[in-house]
């Protein structure tokens, strides 16, 4: 139930014996993972489990050094280089911190993607494609003439969403979204990612160290410990397992806390 292979199931990343290493530090060891079509994977782990260089593996950014990693039915680890892949295109990625080009505004920024992949397209409907991603992420129409560094956190935020979201993505890669983000800001954000998910039949693989998230909008959780995923499921099988860390995590003072709250807005929902 909390394996991270998942049998006959239509699985849109596949990842198989996958290893990392930078010199003699060894991140990953034979990992596997395994994520569903339309689903909301949220991957945890303590600092330095090796997170985001998962996401980077998957994405084509880090070249293991064993494994296989396909995505969209293609293989990631076959490419030299990331330009060789030719499924970019159908994914987009929110990487820590937005990484937004500063020199550029935010709705320039949503046009970079549009400019490398579909140089065709015309000035006029690039800059109207980039504007209706500003508003799809939730941000005012002026934010799109705004630099980087007019914007709060949280706008930062739904900009580099915007410009992830710029080519239509089947598949979503999220990297501590809701980081530095004010309660009541990530919560939000949180509600933005459910509705586009589910708007747009996105399959989501997002990073975070944010219960509140996992609790509110991941249909499963893959926890990376030991150097490999050690277990993928909903937080009530998580929870039934009895790995120290999962348990510390989980049934800590925020796991409780956060845990409480899904109950409280749950009974809130419940009619009568
Ligand atoms: N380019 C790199 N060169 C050398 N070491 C690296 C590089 N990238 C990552 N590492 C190391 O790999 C390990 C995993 O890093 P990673 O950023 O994936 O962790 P993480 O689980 O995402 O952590 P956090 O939750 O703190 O963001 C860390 O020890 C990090 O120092």
């Amino acid at each position: 139930m909390t394996n991270p292979v998942l049998e006959g199931e239509d699985v849109l990343i596949r990842v198989r014996d996958l290893c990392n290493a930078f010199g003699p530090h060894v991140v990953h060891e034979h990992l596997d993972l395994d994520v569903r079509r339309g689903e909301i994977i949220g991957v945890v782990g303590g600092s330095g489990t090796g997170k985001s260089v998962l996401m980077r593996a998957i994405i084509g950014l880090q070249i293991p050094t064993e494994g296989s990693i396909e995505v969209l039915g293609q293989s990631i680890t076959d490419a030299r280089d990331d330009h060789e892949i030719s499924i970019r295109n159908r994914w987009g990625v929110l990487f820590q911190g937005g990484a937004l080009f500063s020199t550029l505004t935010v709705g320039e920024n949503v046009e970079v993607p549009l400019r490398e992949f579909y140089p065709e397209i015309g000035d006029e409907l690039r800059a109207e494609i980039a504007r209706y991603k500003v508003l799809l992420s939730g941000l005012p129409a002026e934010a799109g003439d705004k630099y980087p560094a007019e914007l709060s956190g949280g706008m930062k935020k739904r900009a580099g969403l915007a410009r992830a979201l710029s080519l239509d993505p089947e598949l979503l890669f999220l990297d501590e979204p809701t980081a530095g983000l004010d309660p009541i800001g990530a919560a939000a954000f949180d509600q933005l990612i459910l509705n586009l998910q589910q708007t747009l039949g996105l399959t989501v693989f997002l990073i975070t160290h944010d219960l509140d998230t996992l609790y509110e909008i991941c249909d499963r959780v893959a926890v990376l410990a030991d150097k490999r995923v050690i277990a993928v499921g909903t937080i009530p099988q998580l929870l039934a397992l009895d790995h120290p860390w999962i348990q510390e995590y989980f049934n800590g003072p925020r796991g409780r806390a956060a845990k409480a709250a899904q109950e409280r807005a749950a009974t809130a929902g419940t009619p009568g």
